[in-house]
């Protein structure tokens, strides 16, 4: 970590406060168990310039309720039981090592949301930037001790959390290597329910921990929104195609929204500045042709010409 208190290391990358937002495109499940359709989601999420991309790593025997394996449920791959419907969209490690691989062709981080501690041993075969807590996952105080342990960089979620639940989970995981995500776990969420202004009350509450987005709506701007109030950290499911199977392929972002995502994202975080009024060089020439000083405005406007930061 570096002196900073709210940067978060990720590998060769940073997140927090002055530094790029850190864009990662959660590729979830939406590989549907098939490694062709995750390495071409990587390629989207490269080509358009994301930092990461994420997957779901669960233990299937553990993240599912005994209740419900038996249940069938009709799939792309037939009629099969929860369970099997679970293994059958569940990476094992040599897919893990092919992505490990691909990604750093691609020069871009990947890692996961382990949903169990076997999960978390799994993934800590690799030497992975950070890893995520869903907000499914984040009153799981086992789960989260064990991501403390591994001592790299932790984004915690907190859709449907309370305040109370969210310190709590702060408290467990120690404040000095986590990130918060902002998020509202509907698919897809809707704008009414999005509150974004949580981020601020997440920087309030949390000062010496960045704050990042995780979002599941429809569109973009409400995710462009959230870097102009503050996230250093977006998340957005992708896809190859909304219509395609999946529970949350009909909230994700397909490659082109996800280029103009990126796009905007550097655009947005360019133009919010350091907050200190200044006048550029480049309004030296349009201050000179139309402005007209007839009164004490005229020492600010000297010392502009300057170059020097001005007094408001
Ligand atoms: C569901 C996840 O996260 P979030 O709660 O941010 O959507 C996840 O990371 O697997």
């Amino acid at each position: 970590m570096s002196s900073n208190s709210r940067i978060r290391s990720f590998g060769d990358r940073e997140a927090g406060p002055g530094r790029p937002v850190y864009i990662t495109g959660e590729i979830g499940i939406n590989h549907n168990g098939e490694l062709d359709n995750a390495f071409k989601l990587i390629d989207a999420a490269a080509e358009a310039g994301c930092d990461a991309v994420k997957f779901q790593k669960r233990t299937p025997e553990i993240c599912t309720p005994r209740d419900q394996w038996d249940i069938e449920r009709d799939t792309p791959w037939g009629r099969m039981t929860y369970i099997d419907y679970r293994h059958r969209v569940e990476f094992g490690e040599d897919e893990y090592r092919q992505i490990d691989e691909y990604c750093k062709t691609k020069n871009i981080d990947w890692f996961a949301s382990p949903w169990d501690t076997e999960a978390v041993a799994f993934l800590e075969k690799f030497d992975v930037p950070a890893h995520k807590v869903a907000s499914a996952s984040l009153t799981d105080d086992e789960l989260l001790r064990a991501l403390r342990a591994t001592g790299r960089t932790v984004i915690l979620s907190t859709g449907m959390s309370t305040p109370k639940q969210i310190r709590h989970a702060v408290e467990v995981l120690g404040s000095d290597n986590i990130l918060l995500c902002h998020a509202t776990s509907t698919y897809p969420a809707k704008a009414e329910e999005l509150n974004l202004r949580v981020i601020n009350t997440l920087q309030q509450e949390f000062p010496n921990v960045p704050i990042g987005y995780s979002g599941h709506e429809t569109g973009l701007q409400t995710t462009l929104a959230a870097v102009a109030l503050g996230a250093t950290f977006v998340e957005r499911h992708i896809t190859l195609d909304r219509a395609m199977w999946g529970s949350d392929q009909a909230a994700s972002v397909e490659p082109q929204g996800l280029v103009r995502l990126v796009r905007d994202i550097r655009t947005i975080e360019a133009s919010l500045g350091d907050g200190v009024k200044k006048v550029y060089e480049s309004e030296l020439g349009p201050m000179k042709k139309l402005r007209r000083v007839t009164g004490v405005v005229a020492e600010a406007d000297i010392a502009a010409a300057a170059g020097e930061p001005v007094t408001v």
